[in-house]
């Protein structure tokens, strides 16, 4: 499917309120799985992704009952979940295929996973690499780093493992894996990654040690089924406030935004540039931090984008980049390597996409340069299939010259179904 972008002739203008964020709603899924009893999940992402998680969980004979934004999981404890008699298939979804990679390495039962062409590219020995050194028996291409993976589990060993990458895939795999495992099991990493299955961990009951860059579990401890309330995706709501930012004139509010301080590096990076930002009506559901925000068109300012926010903004980096290339000055975003092993190598697709509707970017090995601001001109651009790219690039048609026909928009279906017909409520 594709989708061609006619450049916006008026202001936006309303409000919409932001759907649920991903990597909560495939964590409450998860966790409910392998609690005791009963869990409710409100505000469920209903996105491919999440659903993978659901269709996973269900070939494992845990029950779960969709009711559109609620979902209902009979929980069937650590030790309840079934061997499953078909390939389980985590389509385009990296979180699901590591998060459930260290349930699944606490079982004694075989099973195997897959994913779709993208998921067939990304590394995996980040996760097997340390469920191995906890003992369990993983195989796949290139001795455990690209799917299919198969998996032998039980009687994991705790193991202190101190990550290279600050992820919280590998963070989640090894903490799972953890409950499974005798003593202790601790991750450490070279920054702090978004921290929601240390939260959501504890709202299920299970006690989690916490410091700046560590977290640890001890084997054994159960889970309880509980009530979630999911907060709106902060990684959905960016798209809407750089609607907002981009095209002349406009003034929107983003409501039920997800507040996490793992997550809001991409609201620390507005405010940097200069956007004309309210962040309002601030409050607390299910254990993490929700607010509404307004955000009025205006002029940008370039910004050095490093270290330690990387984590803190690495899905937003694509439209960052588009916001970049319409802001005063050189944009640098380094040390962000991890880019090329998501859906695309999206230091690449972003750089290259832009540059086909006139930015000036640049990819380096660990991030990108931008000079801006560049007016942007219509064209035929690539979305390949990564839902991040093709709402990055929609968003350029909104204020290019021209049309822009953007290429394979059904991917934007795996984190945000409902983006264009938000976007259209503004346009309207
Ligand atoms: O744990 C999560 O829910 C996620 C962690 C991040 O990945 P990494 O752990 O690979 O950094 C992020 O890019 C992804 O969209 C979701
Ligand atoms: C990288 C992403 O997700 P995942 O790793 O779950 O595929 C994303 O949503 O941008």
């Amino acid at each position: 499917m594709h989708k061609t972008i006619d450049t916006a002739l008026k202001p936006l203008q309303g409000s919409v309120t932001i759907p649920g964020d991903k990597s909560i709603s495939h964590r409450a899924v998860l966790f409910a799985a392998i609690a005791e009893g009963p869990s409710v999940i409100k505000g469920f992402l209903n996105g491919q992704d999440c659903l993978s998680t659901i269709s996973c969980m269900r070939k494992l004979g845990v029950k779960i009952e969709e009711d559109g934004e609620i979902i209902r999981v009979e929980g069937k404890g650590l030790h309840g979940l079934n061997e499953p008699s078909e390939i389980l298939d985590v389509g385009n979804s990296g979180t699901t295929v590591r998060l459930l990679s260290g349930i699944l390495a606490g079982q004694s039962f075989s099973s195997v996973m897959t994913g779709d062409e993208s998921i067939g590219r990304r590394p995996m020995r980040r996760v097997t690499g340390p469920l191995k050194m906890m003992n369990a028996s993983i195989d796949g291409r290139d001795f455990a780093n690209y799917t299919p993976l198969c998996m032998r589990g039980g009687s994991l060993q705790g193991v202190h493992y101190v990550s290279p990458v600050a992820s919280a895939q590998v963070k989640s795999a090894v903490l799972l894996a953890g409950l499974y495992a005798q003593g202790v099991t601790r991750v450490t990493e070279p920054h702090k990654s978004r921290d929601h299955t240390e939260r959501m961990l504890e709202t299920f009951g299970v006690k989690v040690e916490t410091d700046e860059v560590s977290a640890a579990v001890s084997g054994g401890q159960k889970l309880t089924g509980s009530e979630v309330d999911v907060p709106g995706d902060v990684s959905s709501a960016v798209f809407m406030l750089a609607a907002g930012a981009l095209v002349p004139g406009s003034e929107i509010t983003v409501r039920n935004v997800g507040m996490n301080p793992t997550r809001t590096g991409a609201i620390d990076v507005l405010k940097r540039m200069n956007a004309d930002m309210h962040i309002h009506s601030e409050r607390m559901l299910g254990g993490e931090p929700v607010a509404d925000i307004t955000i009025k068109s205006g002029a940008l300012q370039a910004v050095t984008i490093s270290g330690g926010e990387i984590p803190r903004l690495i899905d937003e980096i694509p439209v960052l980049a588009l916001l970049a290339t319409q802001a005063e000055g050189t944009t640098v975003i380094k040390d962000a390597a991890e880019l090329k092993v998501k859906e695309t190598n999206r230091i690449d697709t972003v750089v290259n996409q832009l540059n086909e509707l006139g930015a000036d970017c640049e990819a380096t090995d660990d991030g990108m340069i931008i000079h801006g601001p560049t007016p942007l001109k219509g064209g035929k651009v690539e979305s390949f299939h990564d839902h991040r790219i093709g709402m990055t690039m929609s968003l350029a048609g909104l204020i290019a010259s021209d049309k822009v026909l953007v290429k394979d928009t059904e991917a934007i279906a795996v984190s945000y179904p409902g983006f264009y017909k938000d976007l259209e409520k503004l346009m309207n």
